[in-house]
């Protein structure tokens, strides 16, 4: 099975809006979850200009499903998520000031500083995944750091999904392939949408989650959220 991570970031982007607390991210989770979510992931960034540090700690006290933590592994982040115990770290080298993520690591490059961080996390008794590009090489440098599981980067599958299909998939399809032989866990994201989600779950085996956020809110708001989320599930199947 495949399991949904609803990412919440957009509806905190909402409230942030209002700067009250309207949507209130604890009765969004209890709803996501009601409504079909298999997980929560959110993606607090320094500037806090979505999903804030505190948002985070009080929705680990709710979440019932996998409650996942995006984020580059710095102290703050560090110290959030030992202390929320998630079922999920998923470590993304996101810059400071970038609009959203937009690379995976180089795991080849960054080998003992990456092997530290998973070994602490592992050690606290939280799951890792490292977010990378669909490389054989960075697979197999992933493989060498003890993490559970990769996060396969998919904005490229996304960009290319409409003009080419079976181009955009294939090297995802290769390290899907190659992670599976390694002994690796898979995950992917970013920007998979119902346009693109039933291919990509068709055409990689052992797909453990996906974590969707953008796609999905911005549907929820023509077909509403209970509906969407269970739109998502049916192209899990
Ligand atoms: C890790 C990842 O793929 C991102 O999609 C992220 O979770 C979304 O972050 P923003 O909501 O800040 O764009
Ligand atoms: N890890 C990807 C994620 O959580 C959501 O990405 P997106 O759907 O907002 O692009």
């Amino acid at each position: 099975m495949t399991k949904l991570s609803v990412n919440i970031n957009k509806f905190a982007t909402l409230r942030n809006a209002r700067g009250k607390n309207n949507p209130d991210l604890i009765q969004v989770v209890k709803d996501c979850e009601r409504f079909g979510a298999q997980g929560i992931t959110v993606h607090p960034r320094p500037d806090e200009r979505h999903i804030r540090y505190d948002d985070v700690l009080a929705i680990k006290e709710i979440v019932t499903t996998e409650f996942n933590i995006e984020g580059n592994p710095k102290d703050r982040y560090m110290q959030l998520v030992l202390a929320t115990q998630p079922t999920q770290a998923t470590l993304v080298p996101d810059a400071e000031d970038a609009i959203t993520s937009n690379a995976g690591w180089d795991t080849l490059s960054h080998q003992d500083y990456l092997k530290e961080i998973i070994q602490e996390l592992k050690n606290n008794g939280i799951r890792t995944s490292i977010f990378v590009d669909p490389e054989e090489k960075f697979i197999e440098g992933a493989a060498k750091l003890g993490t559970d599981r990769i996060e396969l980067y998919t904005e490229a599958y996304a960009e290319q999904y409409s003009l080419n299909k079976e181009k955009a998939i294939e090297s995802y399809r290769k390290c899907a392939i190659l992670a599976n032989e390694l002994g690796l866990e898979l995950n992917a994201g970013h920007d998979l949408s119902l346009e693109n989600l039933n291919y990509f779950y068709k055409n990689i085996p052992n797909l453990k989650e996906v974590s969707i956020g953008h796609a999905l809110i911005c549907d929820a708001l023509y077909l509403g959220i209970e509906n969407t989320i269970q739109m998502y599930r049916r192209q899990l199947q």
